[in-house]
């Protein structure tokens, strides 16, 4: 297993083909030990930190939204670095003047993660994610593979319940979404134990996988999968600093 990574020059080879635009997928993104060290920060957050849903919990960093809007607050370390410079890091072109994936995002970064933990058999109804973020998505995924599955809205403006596409996601892999795949359309996670028919016919992401070969017989066995996602939240309250200034009065 490589003790480094190396990112391309450009996004525009790691581009996921044959879907909307625009999705892109790093195979190998983080380090085993990165990704062990990260599963050890969220396994050792305190307890209150989880909010716990009916199947599945979650961590939000550096906090929940309120009204849409963050409270401005550092990210903390574990969850900055080295995944924060990386994702910067990265360029949409080939050119030294191409802009990197959030170099037209509020705040030039992400700055703000959400943690959620699938045990086998659960996942994560077809949603939007709504007006709160600029529309780029980066999930880094730990621990186990898992198919992401896209969908589109019918005529009559309700859920297509067949995913039009699926996107799998081997641990320590990177996904980007943007644009219309990110506005025009929901994505889920279906609720079983075994991803089947996995293929390249079937997964739009399978030339760029770490290892199709490894999905003996098209099948992926559900294991614990845990996600990061980073997005840019756009809208940011500067209330805590000023709270914390008047405390100091
Ligand atoms: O875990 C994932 O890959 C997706 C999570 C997601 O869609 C969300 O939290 O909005
Ligand atoms: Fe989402």
């Amino acid at each position: 297993m490589p003790n480094h990574v190396s990112l391309p020059d450009s996004l525009e080879s790691l581009r996921i083909m044959g879907l909307p635009p625009a999705a892109y997928y790093i195979s190998d993104f983080i380090t085993s030990d990165e990704e062990q060290m990260i599963l050890d920060r969220i396994a050792s957050a305190p307890k209150p930190r989880w909010k716990q849903l009916t199947h599945r919990r979650l961590q939000t960093w550096p906090s929940d939204l309120v009204n849409n809007k963050l409270i401005d607050a550092p990210l903390p370390a574990w969850l900055e670095e080295p995944i924060v410079s990386r994702l910067t890091s990265l360029r949409l072109g080939p050119a030294s003047e191409s802009s990197n994936i959030f170099g037209h995002s509020p705040h030039l970064k992400p700055n703000h993660v959400l943690i959620n933990e699938y045990p086998a058999g659960v996942g994560i109804m077809p949603h939007k994610d709504g007006a709160a973020y600029h529309p780029v998505v980066c999930t880094v995924s730990l621990g186990a593979s898992i198919c992401l599955d896209i969908h589109k809205t019918k005529d009559d403006g309700t859920l297509d319940q067949a995913p039009a596409w699926r996107i799998l996601q081997e641990p320590r892999s990177l996904l980007i979404t943007t644009s219309d795949l990110y506005t025009g359309y929901l994505h889920g996670i279906a609720d079983i134990t075994e991803d089947v028919e996995l293929s390249d016919d079937t997964v739009a992401n399978w030339t760029l996988l770490r290892s199709g070969a490894s999905f003996q017989e098209g099948r992926n066995v559900r294991q614990t999968r845990t996600s990061l996602t980073y997005r840019d939240v756009m809208n940011v309250s500067k209330l805590g600093s000023k709270l914390g200034m008047f405390r100091k009065k």
